[in-house]
């Protein structure tokens, strides 16, 4: 095991995995370092121990001293990126807990920093192992979900995830006490709708007629009312709870799973992808550090403003060009080697429907036998083919948000990305 595991429960140090179950602190420890395999032993936590002279956990969850934040979600694709920025730009924090239900190997690299890092192998369906994570932290940042439009998890799972999950979250602030949450929501909780209606370089003030039927944006929705629901009640020691809500348009950037399955299809397809969207059609796109930029920022400036942030909602957004998806992807493929084929679609649309239509059947057929989840079905078809851009500066205003990476950097960075994607699978 390459890092020194404790448990920790209640301020007090333990010198090994071995903490109560079910009581103070659930979670599972789960660290076997780069490619070994988690080990799911419940109510464990584990973390990298405190330098000499550091402090330890403070009942009142460092508002006494520097904030302790919880990352939940902090091994996905955002939350990974979170994570990091926060141990770059956040001088004031002493004690970082990564909540997930997936420990990743990369946390080991961050075992030598000067915060004391926790990953608690948790799920956020489960209240009492939210309670015991958030418990004496200062600031939740909340990236936990499901993200699933392609039909692989049902969709009782979804809502349990997001929305229970995010119910849970905001729960465990009230019962312990900790009086900050931003929420990672997404632009899904507003459109594309079913009707298909453009939402044109709209703001978080632009009338839309925001109806859906899909089970992930249904729960983003659940979900982020709940959170602006929350803001203003009574945490632990009387304090009002103060939320906000995040909501990034595609994010893109290193790590992005459905970049990478372009790029692997491209590769399979001769070094080709097939133009199926309009070029007209625009989709809104945002680098994932600068998302990540955006919730550092939130969770630094709640406290201070929160008269004006606390209840609101923010679209994410930096200057990534407007383009169609496929247009936008092509930006970080072309300079891997692929082309995209068609200046037109190739397929009429109606065909495409059909495709899209014949998948889902397929799908619900196959599902007693194996899983079926290919990227076009009805849903997914809909959010590519229907405009949808932000163009707002509220972040900006409330916040002093500006994107920490310009489009050059963005673009270079993400090419970079996939450019060794390239090389690793190779
Ligand atoms: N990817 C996008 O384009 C996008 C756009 C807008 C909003 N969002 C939102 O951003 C957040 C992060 O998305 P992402 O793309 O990084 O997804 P992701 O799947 O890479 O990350 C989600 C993380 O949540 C964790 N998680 C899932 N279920 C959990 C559970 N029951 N308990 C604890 N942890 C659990 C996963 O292990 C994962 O590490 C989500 O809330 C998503 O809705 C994503
Ligand atoms: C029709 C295909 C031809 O090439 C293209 C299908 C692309 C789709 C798989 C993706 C198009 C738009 C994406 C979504 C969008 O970027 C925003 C999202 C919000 C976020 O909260 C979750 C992810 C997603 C729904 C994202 C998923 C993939 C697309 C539908």
């Amino acid at each position: 095991m390459p890092v020194e595991e404790r448990v920790a429960t209640r301020g007090r140090l333990w010198q090994e995995c071995g903490g109560p179950r079910g009581g103070g602190w659930a979670g599972l420890c789960s660290w076997n370092g780069p490619g070994g395999r988690r080990s799911r032993r419940k109510g464990r936590v584990c973390f990298w121990p405190a330098r000499p002279g550091r402090r330890e956990d403070s009942p009142s969850g460092g508002q006494s001293g520097r904030p302790v934040t919880v990352a939940a979600g902090g091994c996905g694709f955002l939350g990974e990126h979170v994570v990091r920025m926060l141990l770059q730009r956040e001088p004031r924090l002493c004690e970082l807990r990564i909540f997930d239900l997936h420990l990743g190997p990369w946390l080991d690299e961050l075992k030598t920093g000067p915060v004391r890092v926790t990953a608690i192998q948790g799920d956020v369906t489960q209240a009492h192992e939210v309670a015991a994570a958030v418990a004496g932290t200062h600031v939740v940042i909340h990236t936990a979900g499901l993200v699933d439009v392609f039909g692989k998890a049902s969709p009782e799972t979804i809502h349990e995830v997001n929305v229970q999950g995010t119910q849970n979250v905001i729960e465990a602030c009230v019962q312990t006490g900790t009086q900050f949450l931003v929420y990672t929501s997404s632009m899904e909780v507003v459109g594309p709708n079913v009707k298909g209606h453009p939402f044109y370089r709209g703001n978080e003030d632009t009338p839309y007629e925001a109806v859906h039927r899909h089970p992930y944006p249904c729960s983003k929705a659940l979900a982020e009312r709940l959170v602006l629901e929350a803001n203003g009640r009574k945490v632990r020691g009387g304090l009002p709870l103060v939320t906000c809500a995040l909501r990034p348009t595609g994010i893109y950037g290193e790590g992005h799973q459905i970049m990478r399955d372009f790029y692997h299809q491209g590769l399979r397809l001769g070094g080709r992808l097939f133009r199926a969207i309009p070029a007209s059609v625009e989709h809104g796109r945002v680098y994932v550090g600068n998302v990540a930029w955006m919730h550092v920022l939130v969770a630094r400036e709640l406290e201070q403003r929160a008269a004006l942030m606390g209840g609101q909602v923010y679209f994410c957004y930096d200057k990534s060009p407007y383009k169609s998806y496929e247009d936008f992807n092509m930006e970080f493929l072309r300079p891997c080697g692929l082309r995209l084929v068609g200046t037109r679609p190739l397929l009429p649309y109606w065909l495409l429907v059909f495709l899209a239509a014949l998948n889902a059947l397929l799908q619900w057929l196959l599902r007693p036998l194996l899983l079926y989840a290919p990227l076009l079905n009805p849903y997914t078809l809909a959010v590519a083919n229907t405009t949808f851009t932000v163009s707002t500066n509220k972040a900006q205003r409330h916040f002093g948000y500006e994107p920490l990476f310009s489009w050059e950097d963005s673009r270079t960075r993400t090419i970079r990305w996939v450019q060794g994607v390239e090389s690793s699978s190779q």
